[in-house]
């Protein structure tokens, strides 16, 4: 071996050790949270062996509430009880409204300048007031009342093809993630990639292509993010199968944008129903063209696609599940919807307020299940305490919903699914966050409610729901961007009696 050789790989192996004696010098007769023992360069990274949300639980029950833990060079705190919740997310709400900058941000969410990955800054703020008035504002929910309808009568009308007659064994979760595709798709673009009476085949293919590269990709950790070292040496290719991906997303989204402007230039107002993201954007960018660039629509149709499909359908599917396993559930909320809607309608989105057992049932699947266990890390932009310990600028800080969720200090029987527990709730406090909690907060949860609402109803409206054997569906989880259940969920599933003639109309 030359002395080239022997410089660079000391170099690298020492790189590591320089970052974590500055980051110990700093800490330095502070008050740190507990922490187990570590290991040199790696830190604590050996003891994530399994689902992280759970390996998390238990290192808590030791070290405590608020725990410290280091991932390569990386110092991360967990947070894992309602009061350091709320310390995080009111005193220290502004400090922590940073995200963490990982290889990801650079990439799909182009340099950070997404909502879900920008730091707290003008940037942010814009796109967040973007969003809120263009997607999530009552008014716009209420425009897209249709869309989800018919969307979500798409979704019945197939499973009472496949099922009317006699109880039939139905795979649920590509119909259920084509649900929520279709129906945010259309908020974006007014295009729909799943299901039946799609415009362009080989458009929505490639959509579907890119779509699952980039929930796998994203659902990946990085090494790298971790360990600056493998950074470099680009560690198992991961950049630039980032690179390639970003590529790739980037031709797509550009297309997208480029059939909304050919459509505006043939129609003179911004004003309507059918307004989409792409179009409020473009209109933005017609007064502010070096702001809202095209990198920036592309990078925030990536973010809604990711932040607002899965997240909703893998709730629905989890809420299946768990009511396949609970038929006496599953009963009284049927009870529900005959008694409010009778036998001569289907369910529509305006009944939801009138079936609050339906929203129980959904509260109680994200409180057992939370699509984001971890929520989405947070980084302090100066130094702060939590629960009297001092937290760095820069440390990344997670909090476990899932963990907190579960916690038999904080509710009654934690573990069992019981959806009456949410019955008569006014609020749930810091102890019920599947959408996190203070400025970063999912902005789509109203969006979301009302998707898992209308669907969930739908389904235990016109259909008969049974498992597939004898034995309980496993509500295993499986890995990914969201917690999905670990196999796609299959079920029994009949046509009621008293619905088919409203079926037979749609
Ligand atoms: C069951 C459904 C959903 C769940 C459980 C969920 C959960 C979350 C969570 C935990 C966060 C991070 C909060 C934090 O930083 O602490 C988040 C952020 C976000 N969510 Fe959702 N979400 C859901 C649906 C949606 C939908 C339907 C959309 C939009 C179409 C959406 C868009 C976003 C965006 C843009 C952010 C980033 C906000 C920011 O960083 O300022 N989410 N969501």
């Amino acid at each position: 071996m030359d002395e080239t050789h022997l410089f660079f790989i000391s170099f690298f192996c020492l790189l590591p050790l320089i970052y974590l004696v500055k980051f110990l010098t700093h800490q330095k007769g502070k008050n740190l949270p507990p922490s187990p023992p570590s290991i040199p360069i790696i830190g604590h990274l050996h003891l994530i062996n399994g689902h992280a949300h759970r390996v998390l639980q238990h290192l808590s029950s030791k070290y405590g509430p608020i725990m410290a833990l280091r991932f390569g060079s990386r110092p991360v705190v967990f947070i894992t009880s309602p009061s350091a919740v709320e310390e995080c997310f009111t005193k220290n709400d502004i400090v922590l409204a940073n995200r963490p900058l990982l290889l990801s941000g650079e990439y799909l969410d182009y340099n950070q300048s997404t909502v879900g990955a920008a730091p707290y800054g003008q940037l942010w703020r814009d796109l967040r007031r973007i969003m809120t008035l263009e997607l999530f504002s009552t008014a716009r929910l209420k425009s897209y009342t249709g869309v989800r309808e018919d969307e979500v009568r798409s979704l019945i009308k197939n499973l009472y093809r496949d099922s009317f007659q006699n109880f039939t064994k139905v795979e649920m979760r590509s119909r259920i993630q084509g649900l929520s595709f279709n129906i945010v798709m259309k908020m974006i673009a007014d295009k729909r990639f799943y299901g039946s009476g799609i415009e362009d085949l080989e458009e929505a293919s490639r959509f579907r292509d890119v779509i699952r590269d980039v929930f796998e990709v994203s659902g990946a950790s990085n090494p790298g993010d971790f360990i600056p070292f493998l950074k470099w040496i680009d560690f198992q290719g991961f950049e630039k199968r980032l690179m390639k991906l970003h590529k790739k997303c980037d031709r797509f989204s550009q297309k997208l944008i480029d059939d909304i402007r050919t459509k505006r230039c043939g129609s003179s107002s911004d004003e309507g129903n059918d307004m989409t993201f792409i179009d409020a954007m473009l209109s933005l960018q017609e007064s502010e063209p070096a702001y809202y660039t095209d990198d920036i629509i592309k990078g925030n149709i990536l973010t809604l696609l990711q932040a607002g499909t899965d997240t909703s359908s893998v709730t629905i599917e989890w809420a299946m599940a768990l009511l396949l396993n609970h038929p006496e559930v599953l009963e009284r909320a049927r009870t529900e919807l005959d008694n409010y809607i009778g036998q001569e309608r289907m369910v529509e989105e305006a009944d939801l307020t009138n079936l609050p057992y339906i929203q129980c049932i959904i509260n109680e699947t994200l409180r057992l299940f939370p699509a984001g266990p971890l929520l989405v890390p947070h980084e302090p932009s100066q130094d702060c305490t939590i629960g009297g310990f001092d937290v760095a600028r820069g440390t990344m800080v997670l909090v476990n919903a899932w963990a907190i969720h579960r916690d038999p200090i904080v509710w009654d029987d934690s573990l069992s699914f019981k959806p009456e527990r949410f019955e008569n709730m006014a609020n749930e406090g810091y102890r019920f966050i599947p959408f996190g909690m203070g400025r970063r907060q999912c902005p789509g949860s109203s969006l979301a409610n009302r998707v898992m609402g209308l669907a969930l109803a739908s389904l235990i409206q016109c259909f008969e729901w049974e498992r597939v054997s004898n034995e309980l569906v496993r509500l295993l989880e499986g890995k990914g961007l969201t917690m999905p259940i670990d196999e796609p969920l299959e079920a029994m599933c009949r046509v009621r009696q008293r619905m088919g003639h409203i079926l037979k109309e749609i």
